[in-house]
């Protein structure tokens, strides 16, 4: 185990005090701004030099002053083994937003002339005051990407990361503050070295807030001591929520992040209250050390550790390649659950066959057993100690592998362990037929979506010329599940690998961050076995709830899989809502209703999630739907097998009657016929949005930051002095200290529409209401659609035999 999660403390300036340095070598960080007042009060002189030289009519550039060794808090020095390192906090009184060229250039040149001085003493990571001026955001972010791009050809070389200091949250608009960050992001290009300090909230947080911040690049969470109450001896404590953020982002360990990859807990101003708690400053890094520690034994206690594996993304299964490694059969075999539920299914299936060869006993043969992708016979073993279990004594075990290598090594198992009672055939499920018709069909051909390895296209083979109507199947069905995902560090990992089509490709993902933004996990298609007459190729379109404005980076597969009777499979996150295909339940009868729970497997650590990317992210606003189209196809006469995939954003638009009528007669828009407000929304437009709906709407589509309602502070007339003294000396003090305006009421918008899908209302409307409402009509309205993806599968799996 490697925790990548420290603790580090923002001094008072001008406090270092001699019993202060000593306590800073407990701190695994000290964060330090870069340099002084007497560094700003230099930029301020030669700023003013140059507007009068303006003044006079003398043209020239403006140049900030280099830094001098007195200008530093940070000086120059050679590292101390076991000394904390240095966080650097870039200068806060810039302005980063300004209107004005020379300060836009002023600004730019201190916080250069900072990072480059960190970057030369190695400070790893710095951090940035939050924008002052929310209505000039671009501005703000176009400074930041400049400041990333200086010396780096976007891979960050040697430049520290920069950090973005924002609060959790805000009351208003919970999720504002987010977009805020990802506005700036986005301008930056999703560069590997951003980040963002979270300052610890005063008020819980909201689950989605939590939940969406845990799958971004979060390095340091910045607690103030101000946050801190106290337990009944009086020592400092954090409320619960607090705690549990802090859990929450110890199990994430920095793997978020695509550089740094390490959390830092940052306190600040223990000065101020350190002299009112029990064990005064030092008891604030004690508590946090605790809960540290503390978080580690639960999730050891949850065998979670594998949390703190490095993040991977890796490519799925090529379902034709006969090339599996030892390594990986090897992997494959270490997950005692996945064979233990196989073992259960087998001996049940065999049981069923047993009962009803007694009742039939029209063949009294020996009961024929396929293991279909046998590998290096796990399975095979799963069979036999089941058939010796159940003292099956007239029983044929035929054991398939296409794998050269893997069959090796079931030719040494059979001698070894099988006392030379199984057969082993070296050949393709896909075409080989046998001699005998097998009674029980047994495979584990499932990829992290169910059919990604080709489970249906072998067995139907199988099917054809190997099996009877009687023949039973483990697994007897598979379905697939889709949701969609925020996952910054995925978009940035594909984006900086160096395959031009690594978008086009599904991914397997590993300890990735990532935030599932869709309130259910939809099933897209399923296979049972005996595949009878089912179409192999699938086309679906589902739809999602979107509560929460997100951007959305793909969309994450899974699946579960029926072994035999009630013992099954999955890879369904724990807890998920997740929505059948309707078609399931009305025509199959196989499902008890259409929302079931998610239930991960317990223990089974065979399959880790699937990931189809979007090639840009893809931005939703509040209370969207998402539709998904996705296809599967198997070309049998290219070879080619793959998956294609779309997904398109709606909102819906309540009109009048006479804004419907006009809209009709200029053909825009098929819909409903006068239903009441919170009856289904399922009317939809037949052709583009027309201009005034679309209008209507713009509000909606852009994700920025929109409509200033507060100018911005003019340097040039005098009214607003950058170097002032800044009340905001940590640059990072949450929302009413740092003259942080909330970006929901810079928005402009006004206030916040009631959720379109609220999960709480009836939808029985009463005679009563539904005659006092107007009539009004649903107008389902496409906000934004992306390209498809991996269009006649541009980059398929081949079967190159
Ligand atoms: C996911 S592995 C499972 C191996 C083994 N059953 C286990 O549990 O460790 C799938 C195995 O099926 C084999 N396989 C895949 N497609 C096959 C096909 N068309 N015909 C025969 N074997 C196939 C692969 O070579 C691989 O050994």
């Amino acid at each position: 185990m490697k925790s990548n999660v420290y603790v580090g403390i923002k001094p008072l300036l001008g406090s270092i005090t001699a019993g202060c340095e000593l306590s800073e070598d407990r701190y695994d960080y000290v964060l330090h701004p870069v340099t002084n007042s007497r560094y700003r009060d230099r930029v301020k002189v030669a700023f003013q030099q140059h507007r009068q030289l303006h003044l006079k009519g003398v043209r020239g550039e403006l140049q900030v002053p280099d830094l001098q060794l007195q200008d530093l808090s940070v000086p120059p020095q050679t590292a101390k083994t076991g000394a904390p390192g240095c966080i650097g906090l870039l200068a806060s009184w810039v302005d980063m937003e300004s209107a004005d060229a020379d300060v836009q250039e002023l600004s730019f040149q201190v916080l250069a002339n900072e990072q480059r001085y960190a970057a030369f003493v190695g400070i790893k990571q710095l951090i940035l005051a939050p924008p002052k001026n929310l209505a000039c955001i671009n501005r703000y972010a176009l400074m930041v990407a400049r400041l990333l791009s200086l010396h780096s050809n976007n891979d960050g070389g040697q430049n520290p990361v920069l950090s973005i200091s924002l609060p959790f949250f805000e009351d208003s608009d919970p999720l504002s503050t987010w977009e805020l960050w990802c506005t700036v992001r986005r301008i930056c290009g999703y560069h590997l070295n951003l980040t963002i300090s979270l300052a610890l909230p005063r008020d819980k947080v909201p689950s989605c807030v939590l939940q969406r911040w845990l799958a971004e690049p979060v390095t340091c969470l910045l607690v103030s001591s101000s946050i801190f109450a106290t337990n009944q001896h009086n020592y400092p404590v954090l409320n619960k929520f607090n705690q549990q953020i802090i859990f929450e982002f110890q199990k994430i360990n920095g793997c978020s992040q695509a550089k740094l990859s390490e959390l830092c807990v940052i306190l600040h101003g223990v000065e101020k209250y350190g002299f009112q708690v029990k064990g005064g400053e030092l008891a604030y890094l004690e508590y946090i050390i605790y809960l540290l520690k503390r978080g580690d034994k639960a999730m050891l206690a949850e065998s979670n550790m594998h949390n703190l594996s490095e993040p991977r993304l890796m490519p799925p299964l090529d379902p034709f390649s006969t090339d599996i490694s030892n390594t990986v059969y090897h992997t494959f075999e270490q997950d005692r659950t996945k064979y233990q539920m196989y073992g259960k299914a087998i001996t049940k299936a065999l049981q069923k066959l047993i009962a009803d060869s007694s009742v039939s006993a029209k063949d009294n043969g020996p009961l024929v057993v396929l293991i279909a992708g046998a590998g290096r016979g796990p399975l095979v073993d799963e069979t036999y100690m089941a058939v010796a279990g159940l003292k099956i004594t007239q029983c044929r075990i035929i054991a398939l592998e296409k794998s050269p290598r893997a069959a090796l090594y079931l030719q040494k198992r059979k001698h070894e362990y099988w006392k030379d009672s199984v057969e082993i055939v070296k050949d393709d499920a896909c075409s080989w037929r046998s001699d005998t018709k097998v009674d029980l069909c047994i495979s584990e051909l499932l990829g992290s979506f169910g059919c990604n390895e080709l489970s249906p296209e072998c067995l139907l083979n199988v099917e054809k010329y190997s099996c009877k109507e009687t023949t039973l199947f483990v697994p007897q069905s598979y379905s697939s599940y889709i949701a969609p995902i925020s996952a910054p560090l995925l978009h940035q990992t594909l984006g900086n690998l160096n395959d031009s089509n690594a978008m086009d490709k599904p991914w397997i993902i590993h300890n990735i961050p990532h935030c599932i933004t869709s309130t259910k996990i939809n099933e897209t298609w399923f296979f049972q076995h005996p595949l009878a007459y089912t179409k192999l190729s699938k086309s679906a379109v589902t739809d999602f709830k979107i509560k929460n404005k997100c951007e959305i980076h793909g969309l994450i597969g899974f699946f579960n899989a029926t072994l035999y009777d009630d013992v099954s499979l999955s890879i369904l996150p724990d807890g998920s809502t997740v929505k059948r295909a309707e078609s399931l339940t009305e025509d199959q009868g196989i499902t008890t209703g259409l929302y079931v729970k998610g239930e991960h497997t317990p223990d089974m650590t065979s399959w880790s999630p699937i990931v189809f990317p979007l090639k840009q992210p893809f931005f939703i606003s509040d209370d969207s739907e998402l539709e998904v189209f996705m296809t599967r196809n198997h070309d049998q006469v290219s070879g080619k097998f793959w998956y294609e995939w779309s997904v398109s954003s709606y909102v819906y638009l309540v009109m009048s009657e006479n804004k419907m009528r006009s809209a009709q007669s200029a053909n825009i828009c098929g819909g409903n016929t006068g239903q009441q407000q919170n009856q289904q929304h399922n009317s939809r437009f037949t052709s583009s949005p027309a201009v005034d709906v679309q209008k209507a709407f713009e509000q909606f589509q852009s994700p920025s930051i929109l409509s200033p309602n507060n100018a911005t502070p003019n340097a040039m007339n005098g009214e607003y002095d950058m170097f002032e003294n800044s009340s905001s000396e940590s640059g990072f003090m949450d929302g009413h200290q740092s003259g942080w305006k909330s970006v929901h009421d810079i928005h402009g918008l006004g206030v916040k529409n009631a959720p379109v899908f609220d999960l709480h209302q009836s939808t029985q409307v009463s005679a009563e209401v539904q005659n006092s409402v107007p009539e009004e009509f649903h107008v389902r309205v496409r906000t934004g659609v992306t390209e498809m993806q991996n269009v006649a599968g541009q980059s398929a799996w081949t079967n190159l035999r």
